[in-house]
């Protein structure tokens, strides 16, 4: 692990839930210090917010601020996963990475920098979109410092469409274009909840072709969620591994809040139980998209985008409690 960071050598970690109540305070991410008030950090946690690339519902670019304010509950043990992630490694709130609504190769850029500029020093980051278009130039940093990685991704959309209105980055295509662009190494990644109708039989083909396999929600009944966990490890295996999680991969019925809903999606509790198969990979960073808080009810879905990302940095830990 990176030495640490705090002026005294400890970790900063949340306000005390016991001195100043969860709901009360500003809203950083879990109530975590940010970027300035620590020395270094292990890990950020940044959002994007931006959804200058979607296709059907807009309002992602609130996401981030709606899953900080969802994040409030997190407790600073995951029994789950045996772990104290804001104990073991310094987690910060790095605030929002600012880009251009207007013009999205631009904001590619931005983003790419920003987050080039909290991993420089190899820490990692946790993004929170936000469409899913961000995930590109989330790869493209990764990829500078890692050379090519697996990806595993959580969504009910492949992404991996060529271009909407002939436009080449959007948050259907974000995939297609790491493939292309020498980001992902081939055959090590794999889509995961996948649903839903299509445009044509050849997106699968195409899908195929890019190097990715496809568990389809529909596999969960005959895997059930430790098995499906199984398969994707025996995908990636050794690989450095980014994942990316659209919230629209839950069942509508548990994450509302999103652009495209799909019917049929996997539950709050199997999203968990196959984040957690995923101990022990090497995990480089990460993004959870797609949070559309307009359409959300009782913060449902912005909970449950907080708690991916709390089990994205408990996977980050870098050793047992
Ligand atoms: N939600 C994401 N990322 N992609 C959805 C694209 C679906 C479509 O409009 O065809
Ligand atoms: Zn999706
Ligand atoms: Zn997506």
């Amino acid at each position: 692990m990176r030495p640490n960071v705090h002026p005294e050598g400890r970790v900063i970690g949340q306000v005390d839930a016991l001195e100043v109540p969860r709901f009360a305070g500003p809203s950083t991410f879990a109530r975590l210090p940010r970027l300035d008030q620590v020395t270094a950090h292990d890990v950020a946690v940044v959002g994007v917010p931006f959804d200058s690339g979607v296709s059907y519902r807009p309002g992602a670019r609130f996401g981030p601020s709606a899953v900080r304010q969802g994040s409030r509950l997190l407790k600073p043990y995951n029994p789950a996963q045996d772990v104290m992630p804001f104990a073991a490694q310094q987690v910060v709130d790095a605030g929002d990475i600012a880009c251009n609504p207007f013009d999205i190769s631009a904001a590619l850029g931005q983003i790419e920098t920003g987050l080039r500029e909290l991993t420089g020093d190899g820490a990692k980051a946790v993004t929170i979109g936000g469409d899913h278009t961000i995930a590109l130039p989330a790869l493209r940093a990764a990829h500078a410092l890692h050379g090519p990685i697996a990806l595993i991704h959580f969504d009910a959309h492949l992404d991996t469409w060529d271009t909407y209105f002939g436009e080449p980055y959007t948050h259907g295509t974000p995939f297609r274009r790491a493939a292309e662009e020498g980001l992902l190494l081939r055959d090590a990644s794999a889509h995961v909840g996948i649903r839903g109708p299509l445009y044509d039989p050849r997106d699968l083909e195409d899908d195929a072709r890019f190097g990715f396999t496809i568990v389809h929600c529909a596999e969960f009944d005959l895997l059930g969620a430790r098995g499906v966990a199984e398969r994707v490890r025996a995908r990636v295996q050794d690989a450095p591994v980014y994942v990316s999680v659209d919230i629209d991969v839950l069942d509508p019925a548990h994450a509302p809040g999103t652009g495209t809903p799909e019917i049929g999606g996997m539950t709050g509790r199997e999203l968990l139980t196959v984040l957690r198969g995923l101990s022990g990979l090497n995990i480089i960073g990460g993004d959870v998209v797609e949070t559309s808080p307009a359409y959300d009810h009782a913060e449902l879905t912005s909970v449950a985008a907080a708690t991916v990302v709390y089990e994205i940095l408990s996977l980050l830990c870098p050793t047992p409690r």
